[in-house]
């Protein structure tokens, strides 16, 4: 079922300076369409306009339509769509320092989330907010509650920021590049959070990238986006296998590791070695196996970019061989 549709979207700077140019694609329920292009060519233009957030007066929706169900998004007025942007299409973004108030506690915001939309959760705002952030995966979340954004780690504060964002049970998240600013540890492991919450809320999430990597580990569909222009546009098991267009093809081939015998509907996520320890935690629950493959993984690539693969990168590619056996993706 489609949530959010995009259609012939035109955002342009001035008269005359077209930024988004006549772009259209559909979210889907319980799907991850992921908005894949290099810096600049227009994602987070088209995620803000969604939002409602165009970063200066000069920017405006110049053309097409926005619209979430059956109802537009574009030109009506802000107390009208209110409900529905925050509330029913919740954003996350790459720095979670730039959302959050860094002089407020995170009980403090948390609560603004409920008053601006006028919501009482049944079970209490407290006993709400903590099962959100135990939802999130954070540790202890009483303290967390008590906690200012600076007392958290950066990981810590995009899981308070998704926890937010999931507050109101959105349809739809928009998670403009949440993981570029973390290691790629934690980047496995927020992907990994996204979709199992995508998963268990069916909620349809516009993720904004502009690595391939990531659309193959968590992408069900896929929209690339050049100079403001979708140049392909299709299912990523698909596309990461036949992508027809070079600009796509010059991206998926920035994967590292990347083979095209990888992009089955099995093994989605076979791309990096981080992910494949997820994969390995989530399918199989051997946390022990995790930690170890893990550390090899790291060490693994490390060596691998300063140009000394050795014996340890070759006990990685064991380890993903066996990865591959017990997952039963072809190889
Ligand atoms: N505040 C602004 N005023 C005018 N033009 C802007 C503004 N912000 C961005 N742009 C222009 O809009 C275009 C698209 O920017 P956008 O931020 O959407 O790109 P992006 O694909 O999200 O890139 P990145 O991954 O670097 O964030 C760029 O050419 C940029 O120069």
């Amino acid at each position: 079922m489609t949530v959010l549709s995009i259609n012939n979207l035109q955002v342009s700077y001035g008269m005359d300076s077209h930024i988004v140019k006549g772009v259209s694609f559909d979210v889907e329920k319980s799907k991850t369409t992921c908005l894949v292009g290099e810096s600049g060519s227009g994602k987070s233009m088209i995620a803000n306009a969604v939002m409602d957030l165009l970063p200066s007066k000069k920017l405006r929706i110049t053309g097409g339509d926005i619209r979430y169900h059956d109802q537009t998004l574009v030109g009506r007025p802000a107390r009208d769509i209110r409900a529905i942007r925050g509330r029913s299409i919740s954003m996350i973004f790459q720095d979670p320092m730039s959302a959050l108030n860094p002089v407020r506690g995170i009980r403090t915001q948390f609560d603004e989330v409920f008053s601006s939309h006028n919501i009482e959760p049944e079970q209490g705002r407290r006993a709400r907010m903590l099962e959100l952030l135990e939802l999130a995966r954070l540790p202890n979340p009483p303290r967390i509650l008590d906690a200012y954004p600076f007392e958290l780690s950066g990981g810590q504060r995009q899981r308070v920021m998704i926890s937010m964002a999931m507050a109101l049970n959105p349809d739809v998240l928009i998670a403009d590049e949440p993981t570029t600013a973390l290691d790629v540890t934690t980047q496995a492991q927020i992907l990994g959070l996204i979709r199992d919450l995508q998963r268990d809320f069916g909620t349809a999430v516009l993720f904004i990238t502009h690595d391939f990597g990531v659309v193959a580990q968590i992408a069900d569909d896929v929209v690339v986006l050049r100079h403001g222009e979708v140049v392909e546009h299709g299912q990523a098991a698909h596309l990461l296998k036949n992508a027809e267009n070079d600009y796509t093809r010059e991206l998926i081939s920035a994967i590292p590791n990347w083979h095209p015998r990888h992009a089955t509907p099995e093994a989605p996520a076979l791309v990096n070695a981080v992910d494949v320890v997820k994969t390995f935690h989530t399918k199989s629950g051997e946390v022990k196996a995790l930690d170890r493959v893990s550390l090899r993984a790291k060490r693994g690539r490390q060596l691998a970019s300063l140009g000394k693969a050795d014996r340890e990168s070759r006990r990685l590619q064991n380890a993903l061989w066996v990865w591959k056996r017990r997952m039963r993706a072809p190889s």
